[in-house]
């Protein structure tokens, strides 16, 4: 009889306190022993010498548009890119599926979808556009994490952006349900009017889409938004701030006791807008990639712990989509979702010496906590065994067929990485091991759990 089903030897554990060697003994999906040399038998042992092991990423922003939009991405091929890449939970955008998640029936739709076809566990945002306000009590029902609202053109036409007075009433309906409202945080007056002059003087090269989304636009909304959260007492999450100052904004803002919290991504920490202009549409996002200069100044709030959340803000679309006379007309967003980790480990931990332990709370801990999905993100007794084993000797380079995604393109094909995910595990499960995805769909909905 075994006491054990699974038991994984001499793993350096990582954890927001640091790193240390521990075994790891699992049973029913839940860590049930942490210790040095662990004793007992096990149904199935993982010998992790050499390796070290992160709790599972939990990546709060990705786009995975299905239903309704499946040759975008999808469940299947967008979870077993997150599984390769070391994460475990996702919550998904409610926009860019069809339906848009606005209410009860079309979060339903969404949850049977993923349920039927994810490797890894997820969490699903609903939307907040302006006909939809009625509706937020019921996707409050239905286990939704929070709103989602865009205060410039969301890229799609069936997700409308919020003017400040719907953001308002939004924010404080989200606030009597106890529930947190996430925004784009770029101004659509200016965005919008600096676009239109661009194309209207036949102005659309990437220079020209970049000067059209100044980091004005960005700071603009983000006083705004915080002005909104703060008169309401809506807890509000920016997400993807591209800007050194955006950070600050927040930071500021959290020092006086606003429930505030941010999210930066991948692209903005290891991208410029040089690569944009070298790259083209692969590397289009909005807000866009920035210079070098906010680059740095978002590593260095980084250090200081003024950032909260590291998401990938992964948006694909058909390759086809990707390309157009105008750079304004390209699809906006960047595949990346299975490099997260991997980058952070690169360009972070290994570049710039930043600590694992501050990495696994940007990526696992604090997510966890800011979205309240209990036993998730934390490397410790009762919790889910949702674990990345990771090989931090390991070079690679990114090549086109490592890539999970429905549409092989990413701007990251041919970038050196430091850090190989070997194996990971959902509720002691594996779901991926070395290039490998299972083909079991396991991934559960996970609602808010209060504390
Ligand atoms: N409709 C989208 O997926 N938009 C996304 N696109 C980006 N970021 O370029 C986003 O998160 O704003
Ligand atoms: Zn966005
Ligand atoms: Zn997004």
């Amino acid at each position: 009889m075994s006491l054990y089903d699974l038991l994984i030897h001499d793993g350096i554990l990582v954890t927001s306190n640091g790193a240390k060697y521990a075994d790891l003994a699992i049973s029913d999906g839940k860590l049930v022993a942490i210790s040095p040399q662990l004793t007992g038998s096990a149904s199935e042992e993982i010998d992790a010498t050499g390796l070290h092991i992160f709790p599972g990423v939990i990546d709060a922003h990705v786009h995975f548009n299905e239903p309704g939009r499946t040759n975008w991405e999808g469940f299947a091929t967008g979870s077993r890119a997150l599984a390769a890449g070391g994460t475990t939970t996702f919550c998904d955008m409610p926009l860019n599926a069809s339906p848009p998640t606005l209410d009860a029936a079309s979060f339903a739709l969404k949850r049977e979808a993923s349920e039927a076809a994810s490797l890894v566990d997820f969490a699903l945002w609903g939307g907040l556009v302006p006909s939809n306000i009625e509706q937020l009590d019921e996707l409050a029902e239905c286990g939704a994490i929070g709103f989602k609202a865009f205060m410039s053109n969301s890229g799609i036409d069936d997700f409308d952006a919020v003017d400040d007075d719907t953001l308002q009433r939004g924010m404080e309906r989200a606030a009597r349900l106890g529930k947190l409202v996430a925004v784009h945080a770029e101004d659509d007056h200016l965005t919008t009017k600096l676009a239109r002059e661009a194309i209207k003087k036949g102005q659309t090269s990437v220079r020209d889409y970049l000067q059209a989304r100044p980091v004005s636009a960005e700071l603009d909304a983000i006083q705004r938004a915080i002005g909104i959260a703060e008169a309401t007492g809506c807890s509000l999450h920016i997400v993807h701030i591209s800007c050194g100052a955006g950070i600050s904004l927040v930071a500021e803002a959290r020092a006086r006791n606003v429930d505030v919290s941010c999210e930066t991504c991948p692209h903005y920490l290891v991208l410029t807008e040089e690569d944009m202009e070298r790259m083209g549409a692969v590397a289009k996002c909005s807000p866009p990639l920035r210079i070098k200069a906010e680059q740095e100044m978002l590593w260095e709030h980084l250090r200081m712990g003024h950032i909260q959340t590291i998401g990938s803000d992964h948006s694909p679309s058909p390759t086809t989509m990707k390309i157009a006379q105008s750079f304004f007309q390209v699809w906006g967003g960047i595949s990346g979702c299975q490099s997260l980790l991997s980058l952070l480990l690169t360009k972070g931990h290994h570049e710039r010496n930043l600590p694992l332990s501050l990495l696994t709370t940007l990526t696992a801990e604090a997510v966890a906590r800011r979205f309240q999905l209990p036993g998730k993100g934390k490397l410790v007794i009762g919790a889910d065994a949702d674990l990345a084993l990771v090989d931090l000797q390991a070079q690679t380079i990114l090549h086109t067929e490592d890539l999970h995604y429905r549409h092989q393109q990413s701007p990251y094909i041919g970038m050196s990485m430091r850090g190989q995910i070997t194996q990971t595990l959902l509720r002691g499960r594996t779901v991926y091991k070395q290039g490998q995805c299972s083909t079991q769909a396991h991934g559960q909905l996970l609602t808010p759990q209060r504390r």
